[in-house]
């Protein structure tokens, strides 16, 4: 893992790497992108992990009594931003599969690039709850930035932004608005095009995971 700057993280695991330029492939189709995005989904919540809490519990094995280490009853909930978050659910899920699962519907207007909410539900007790965002990409930064004004409401333990390709540009704005937020992407792009694309990115992953375009 390498720290880009303060509280950014690009994974330079080979087999994130390898996955990764597999979905930016304009051949990619949809069955094999979706897959793809919930294994690195999974590769990336293996790291992000790293650092729960362990206490010490005592089983008893068929031979004999072992101390043992179990999570210490951190509470998770991942958020994806729709519609493209959605893609990563599945594979934090099959790691952590007590976590609770909010969801933020924003779309960016395509002239303005300006997020547009449309739906948000999430657990009751986010303040008790570590959370992580999940979004493939981090653009202009204007849907993430808005995703957590929004989960910030209800004070929630921690902050974290889960993405697969970030722009330079939304790393900025993001850590601009939210310096507490960790952030964690498997790449930093070179830019955004004049459509507030990522270049060269991997397209609009809403579409690609989807079949819609
Ligand atoms: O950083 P930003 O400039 O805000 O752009 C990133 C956002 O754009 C995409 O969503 P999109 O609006 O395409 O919606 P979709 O997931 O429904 O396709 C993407 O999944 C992010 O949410
Ligand atoms: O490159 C981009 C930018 C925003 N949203 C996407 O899906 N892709
Ligand atoms: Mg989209």
């Amino acid at each position: 893992m390498i720290e880009y700057k303060k509280n950014v993280y690009v994974f330079d695991h080979p087999l994130i790497q390898h996955k990764l330029t597999l979905i930016r492939d304009k051949n990619t189709g949809s069955k094999e992108f979706r897959e793809l995005v919930e294994e690195i989904a999974m590769l990336m919540a293996y790291e992000v992990t790293r650092n729960l809490p362990l206490k010490e519990v005592e089983i008893e094995t068929p031979v004999g009594i072992a101390k043992c280490k179990v999570i210490s009853g951190r509470k998770l909930a991942i958020v994806p931003i729709l519609r493209a978050g959605l893609g990563m659910v599945d594979g934090l899920l099959r790691l952590i599969p007590a976590a609770k699962v909010g969801h933020i519907g924003l779309y960016r207007d395509p002239q303005t690039l300006k997020p547009v909410e449309y739906y948000c539900k999430l657990p009751q007790d986010v303040h008790e709850r570590d959370i992580i965002v999940l979004d493939p990409m981090l653009a202009t930064g204007g849907s993430a930035s808005a995703a957590f004004d929004y989960i910030k409401k209800y004070n929630p333990q921690s902050l974290k932004l889960m993405c697969l390709i970030a722009a330079p540009e939304g790393i900025e704005r993001l850590t601009t608005d939210h310096p507490d937020v960790e952030v964690y992407c498997a790449a930093v792009d070179e830019k955004l095009n004049d459509h507030g694309y990522i270049v060269p990115g991997l397209g609009d992953a809403g579409d690609r995971l989807f079949g819609t375009k």
